[in-house]
C-alpha cells in the first residue's frame, strides 16, 4: 500500500470510528488504539501536505450532532484538545509555549481530564438559558431540557452573588463549559439493570453518559444520575485574567469544579502533578483519562491562539490503559446459541479501573496459544477505555516449573459432545445442535426476541423453566403449549398462562422476513433475512435454492450461502418448518409487501464509494436492494451510477469520469428515494444486524453480551 492509499484508508476508518463513538455510542476500538491511528494519520499528512483535506479527522473535531435535537450555533467555537501519551511531548509543548510567549513567565493549570462529553452552559442574569453539546465545534445539539435534570448544575444562581452586588460576582452574561459524566457507581447500576433486562451493555461510562444525554426522554436522563464538572469560563467581562482564579469564583457561585486543580510554575511541578494523578485518579468516583494542562493567563492564551482543531495553549496528557496482573485459576467454556465455544479465563479477583475483574474472554484456541498460557500464570489484564477486560500478556518469569499448559477442551461442557473446528474458522463448535441445552434454549430465545417473533410474554427465564420441565424442545413446540401445561394445574397462574399462549398465537401474523430471521440460521441477521425473503419470496423457494441462486442475492457471500444450504438440508429443521407451516406462520411475502417493493432502481447496478453522513455504507446497500437495484463492487461500463460520499477514492473517480458513469451525491441519492418512508426504519434495523454479523464472524469475536464478566 502506498502512503497516499494509507492516508485515504486511515481517514475512512477514523471517520467510521468517530461515527460509532460520537453518534452510535458503540466504539469498536479502544481510545488508545484510536489515538494511535490518528497519530499515524497526522504524521503521514505532515509528510504529504499536497493531500491536505479540511475534512480529514485530523482537522475536525468529532461530531456528535443528532438530528433529533435542534442545533444551535456556539458563540465561541468548541474545540478538541491536542493529546499525547508521552512525557517528552509534554516537555516539548511546554517549551513551545515558552517560545510562543517570547520568554514571558507563565503558569500552567493542571486539572483532571474527565471522560464524559463536553457541554456548554449559557447563563443570563444568573439563569441557565441554554445547554449545548460540542457538536461539530461550530454548532451543537440543544439539550437544555435534559441538562436541567442534572442536579449539580445550578438553574438559578443567587442574586447576591452577581457582579452588581459583589466583587468577583458573576457577570450578566457568561458561558461555562464542562464535562457531563456518569459516575462509576451509577454506571455499574445502569449496566446491571440492562443486563437483567437483556439489553446491550454500555461499553464505558462515557458512552453511557453520552447515550443518556441524547435521550429523547428527560425522565430517563433524570433517573440515571448524571454528574457534571465545569472547567472553563468564557465571557466578555470575567472576574480575572487567570483561568484558575475564575474557576475558584465559579465554585463560589455554586458550580462543581475539577477536583485538585493546581497551578504549576515549572515543568517539574507539572510532571509531579501528572505522576500524582496517575495513581490518585483510581480513587475518584468518576472516570478520568488524563490530565489537562492549560496556560493560566487568558491574555497569554489569546496570544498563543488555536489550530483548526485545538488550542495551542492547552494539551491533554492521557494515561495509558490501566493494567494489573493476577493469577489465572481456571479456564471454563461457554456455549453460545450457535454452538460456538468461548473459553473464559477465571482469575483471582482484582480491582481494575473502577470494577472488580475476575473473568475475561480468551476468544479461542489460537488466542490461548499465542500466549502459551499455563494454569497459575500471572496474566496482565487491561481495560483500555473499554469496560470489557482483556488479557494482554503473561508474566512468564513468574511461572512455576510444574505449571500445566492450558489444553483446549475436547468436549462440550454442557452436553459432552466432541467439539469440532471447521476449516478456516477460529472458533470451536459443539456440533450437537439438536441435543445441546444452551443451543436449544438459545435458539428459542432468539426466536421469541422482539425483532424476531416478538413473543414478549416469554423471556430467558421462562424458556429455561419450560425447557427444564420438558414442555419445549424446539421452536415449533411453543405453538402446542396449552395454559394447563404451563400452570401444571396451579389455577392461580392461569391468567398469565393464557396470555402467554395468546401472544405465541399472535406471532403467527409476524411477516415472513422476520420468520426467516427468527429461524436463527447461522450468519443470517436481520438484513440478510430480509434480502433473502424479498428475493425468494416464499420459504419453499428459499429452502430449495442452490448455491448459485443464493449467491445471486447481493450481500450474500459463500459463508452465508453455505450456511443457508446446511440449514435446509437438515431433516430436523425441515420437520420443524413443516410444523410451523401447519400452525399457520407466514411462509411467504404478503401481497402488500410484494406490491410495496419500490422499483426506483430496478435493473440498475450501483457502486458505493466514500464516507457518508446520514447512513452507513451497509445501510445504503440495503436501501438500494430494497428499491430493486443491485450493488456491485467495481465501476464498469454497465454501472448505472456511483453513489459517492466524501473522500471517494481518486482512482474510482477517474474511472467513472472516463467511462461517463454518473456520480450521485448522498443528498441527491436521498432525494431520489425521498418518497419512501421506510428508509428510517431500515436504518435502525441494519445497525443491529451489523453487530450480529460482526460478532459471529470476527476471529477473536468476544461475544460480550453472552459473557457475564462482571459478577
Ligand atoms: N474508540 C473510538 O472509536 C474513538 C472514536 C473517536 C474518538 N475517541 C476518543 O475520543 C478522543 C477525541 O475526543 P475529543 O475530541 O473529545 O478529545 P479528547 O476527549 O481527547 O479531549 C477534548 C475533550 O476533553 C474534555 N475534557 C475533559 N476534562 C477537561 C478539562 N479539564 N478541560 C478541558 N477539556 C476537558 C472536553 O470534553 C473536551 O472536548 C480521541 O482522542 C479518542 O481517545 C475514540
Ligand atoms: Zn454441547
Amino acid at each position: 500500500m502506498t502512503e497516499t492509499e494509507r492516508i485515504l484508508q486511515l481517514r475512512r476508518e477514523l471517520h467510521e470510528h468517530n461515527h460509532r463513538y460520537y453518534v452510535l455510542n458503540q466504539p469498536t476500538i479502544s481510545d488508545q488504539d484510536f489515538d494511535f491511528l490518528l497519530r499515524e494519520l497526522q504524521d503521514l499528512e505532515a509528510k504529504h501536505p499536497e493531500l491536505y483535506d479540511e475534512n480529514s479527522p485530523t482537522q475536525r473535531v468529532g461530531n456528535d450532532i443528532n438530528q433529533q435535537f435542534t442545533q444551535v450555533e456556539h458563540r465561541y467555537p468548541m474545540l478538541s484538545l491536542a493529546n499525547t501519551y508521552s512525557r517528552e511531548e509534554v516537555q516539548a509543548w511546554y517549551e513551545q509555549v515558552s517560545k510562543g510567549l517570547e520568554g514571558q513567565e507563565f503558569e500552567v493549570c493542571c486539572e483532571m481530564k474527565y471522560d464524559g462529553l463536553s457541554i456548554s452552559l449559557t447563563y443570563e442574569n444568573g439563569r441557565l438559558v441554554r445547554a449545548v453539546t460540542r457538536g461539530d465545534g461550530v454548532r451543537g445539539d440543544d439539550v437544555t431540557q435534559n441538562v436541567r435534570t442534572i442536579r449539580c448544575i445550578p438553574l438559578q444562581l443567587s442574586e447576591e452573588l452577581s457582579a452588581e452586588k459583589m466583587p468577583g460576582g458573576y457577570p450578566e452574561n457568561f458561558e461555562i463549559r464542562g464535562e457531563i459524566l456518569l459516575p462509576w457507581e451509577s454506571f455499574r447500576r445502569l449496566n446491571a439493570e440492562r443486563e437483567e433486562a437483556g439489553e446491550r451493555l454500555f461499553a464505558n461510562p462515557r458512552n453511557a453518559a453520552s447515550g443518556t444525554l441524547k435521550s429523547q426522554n428527560s425522565r430517563v436522563v433524570a433517573e440515571r444520575g448524571l454528574d457534571a464538572y465545569l472547567y472553563y469560563l468564557l465571557g466578555e467581562e470575567l472576574p480575572s485574567d487567570g483561568h484558575y482564579e475564575n474557576l475558584m469564583q465559579c465554585a463560589r457561585w455554586g458550580f462543581k469544579m475539577s477536583e485538585g486543580m493546581r497551578k504549576c510554575r515549572t515543568l517539574q511541578e507539572v510532571m509531579d502533578c501528572i505522576a500524582y494523578w496517575d495513581e490518585e485518579r483510581k480513587n475518584l468516583p468518576v472516570a478520568t483519562d488524563g490530565v489537562v494542562l492549560k496556560v493560566n493567563s487568558l491574555r497569554q492564551q489569546q496570544h498563543l491562539g488555536y489550530t483548526a482543531k485545538s488550542p495551542r495553549w492547552a494539551i491533554a496528557y492521557k494515561f495509558k490503559a490501566e493494567r494489573v496482573s493476577t493469577p489465572l485459576l481456571e479456564v471454563t467454556y461457554q456455549v453460545g446459541r450457535t454452538g460456538a465455544i468461548t473459553p473464559v479465563a477465571n482469575m483471582a479477583p482484582v480491582w481494575l479501573a473502577g470494577t472488580t475483574v475476575k473473568r475475561a474472554t480468551l476468544n479461542n484456541e489460537d488466542f490461548i496459544r499465542s500466549f502459551d498460557l499455563h494454569i497459575g500464570d500471572y496474566v496482565y489484564v487491561e481495560k483500555g477505555g473499554e469496560i470489557i477486560p482483556k488479557i494482554v500478556g503473561v508474566e512468564t518469569s513468574r511461572r512455576s516449573a510444574d505449571a500445566e499448559p492450558v489444553k483446549f477442551a475436547t468436549h462440550c461442557p454442557e452436553c459432552g459432545a466432541e467439539l469440532v473446528r471447521y476449516e478456516g474458522e477460529a472458533a470451536h463448535y459443539c456440533p450437537n445442535d439438536a441435543g445441546c441445552p444452551p443451543q436449544i434454549k438459545g435458539r428459542i430465545e432468539h426466536f421469541i426476541a422482539r425483532k424476531a417473533m416478538n413473543i414478549m410474554t416469554l423471556g430467558p427465564e421462562t424458556v429455561d423453566d419450560y425447557y427444564n420441565r420438558g414442555l419445549i424442545h424446539n421452536i415449533a413446540d411453543l405453538y402446542e403449549l396449552t395454559p394447563q401445561q404451563i400452570t401444571s394445574g396451579n389455577d392461580n397462574r392461569l391468567v398469565s398462562a393464557k396470555k402467554v399462549v395468546k401472544s405465541i398465537s399472535d406471532s403467527k401474523e409476524v411477516p415472513f422476513e422476520r420468520v426467516v430471521f427468527a429461524l436463527g440460521i447461522r450468519f443470517v441477521g436481520e438484513t440478510t433475512a430480509r434480502l433473502l425473503a424479498r428475493h425468494f419470496k416464499d420459504m419453499d423457494t428459499l429452502a430449495s435454492a442452490s448455491l448459485e441462486e443464493l449467491l445471486e442475492v447481493d450481500g450474500v457471500g459463500e459463508v452465508i450461502a453455505e450456511s443457508v444450504i446446511r440449514y435446509f438440508h437438515d431433516e430436523t429443521n425441515i420437520e420443524i418448518l413443516n410444523r410451523l407451516r401447519e400452525y399457520g406462520l407466514q411462509m411467504r411475502l404478503s401481497e402488500e409487501q410484494t406490491a410495496g417493493q419500490k422499483e426506483t432502481f430496478a435493473g440498475m447496478s450501483v457502486v458505493i464509494s466514500g464516507v457518508f453522513t446520514h447512513h452507513s455504507r451497509d445501510e445504503y446497500k440495503a436501501i438500494i436492494e430494497r428499491h430493486g437495484g443491485k450493488n456491485v463492487g467495481s465501476i464498469s461500463g454497465k454501472t448505472s451510477f456511483v453513489l459517492a460520499g466524501e473522500n471517494m477514492g481518486p482512482s474510482k473517480l477517474q474511472k467513472a469520469e472516463r467511462l461517463g458513469v454518473k456520480i450521485v451525491s448522498e443528498d441527491e441519492f436521498l432525494a431520489m428515494i425521498s418518497d419512501d418512508n421506510s428508509v428510517a426504519e431500515m436504518t435502525e434495523n441494519t445497525t443491529k444486524e451489523n453487530e450480529v454479523t460482526q460478532s459471529s464472524t470476527a476471529n477473536f469475536a468476544a461475544a460480550p453480551q453472552e459473557l457475564n464478566l462482571f459478577d
